[in-house]
């Protein structure tokens, strides 16, 4: 099967998250929904999460699993397994699973040709920095070789590891890593899917999800955020003060979750758009 040459389509980027993918025919059915999004004249590339994944290696490994406000306490030894486990299990599996389709997807890590540039992240706890060790902050994103490969037809599944100025590697969390590639890439949507609905007002006391939020009224909500949460919220923040129209946190164990937001614009998820 030979891809057409695509230069002009728009670009979602797709935050895949581990929680969403433990279930394999979910995986699957995600897959098939990339490949959907592709041969309906859009350009989606994927960044993968695999936290979950990571902890279960950890553990088996016996080696300590421990967050500080959503971001993992990364070790030298936690990075070797960090980098093992993304981009070279969760990201191959991803690859194999859209591949079954054609020959889309390439997976690459943020890595690879300088694709990602990050420097180290203190934690906050309570409002004060931390030391959570090799946590990157991306601060710079050389897009080309994403874009050389959308303009070869192709689907990138990008892997949330960056490099630093100094040759160490970085564990990025892959929620901001989706952000700060979405921004790069000029997409016109960054769209998560999680174990969840969306942002829920009260959690963990209720599960009311808060469906539209401008970006003003996220930054307000943003101390008051805990987990897994903080991260998704801060990415969607990012994305849309820097450009991207929209970002979306949906509930990736619904079926076709990622179809029906882009293309149908039935998002039962929570919605964060630019200040009026
Ligand atoms: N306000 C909130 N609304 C929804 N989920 C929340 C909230 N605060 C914390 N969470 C937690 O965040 C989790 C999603 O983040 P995370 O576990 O990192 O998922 P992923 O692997 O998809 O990135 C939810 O499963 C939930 O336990
Ligand atoms: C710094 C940091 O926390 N990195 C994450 C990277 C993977 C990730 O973000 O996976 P999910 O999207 O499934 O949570 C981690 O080590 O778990």
């Amino acid at each position: 099967m030979t891809l057409p040459r695509e230069p002009q389509r728009r670009v979602v980027v797709v935050k895949f998250g581990g929680n969403a993918m433990v279930d394999a025919p979910l995986q699957e059915m995600f897959a098939r929904d990339v490949v959907e999004l592709w041969h309906a004249g859009l350009h989606p590339v994927v960044v993968h999460g695999g936290g979950p994944q990571i902890s279960a290696m950890l553990d088996r490994l016996g080696l300590e699993v421990r967050f500080e406000a959503g971001l993992r306490v990364t070790t030298e030894e936690t990075l070797d397994v960090v980098r093992m486990v993304l981009t070279g299990r969760v990201q191959r599996e991803l690859v194999g699973a859209i591949n079954a389709h054609g020959p889309f997807a390439v997976g690459l890590s943020g890595e690879d040709a300088h694709t990602m540039t990050a420097v180290r992240r203190p934690g906050l706890v309570n409002g004060l920095p931390v030391d959570i060790g090799l946590v990157g902050d991306v601060v710079d994103v050389a897009p080309d070789t994403v874009r050389s490969l959308l303009e070869l037809g192709r689907i990138p599944v990008v892997s949330p590891l960056a490099r630093g100025t100094e040759g160490q590697v970085y564990n990025v969390n892959a929620d901001l890593a989706a952000s700060a590639l979405a921004v790069a890439l000029g997409a016109e949507r960054l769209v998560m899917l999680t174990d969840v609905e969306g942002l829920y007002a009260d959690w963990p006391c209720s599960t009311e999800v808060i469906a539209r939020l401008t970006a003003a009224e996220l930054e307000g909500l943003l101390p008051g955020l805990a987990s897994g949460m903080l991260p998704k919220m801060e990415g969607c923040l990012r994305a849309v003060r820097a450009g991207v129209a929209r970002a979306q946190v949906l509930d990736g164990r619904v079926p076709h979750a990622v179809l029906r937001a882009v293309l149908d614009e039935k998002s039962p998820g929570t919605t964060v758009v630019p200040d009026a």
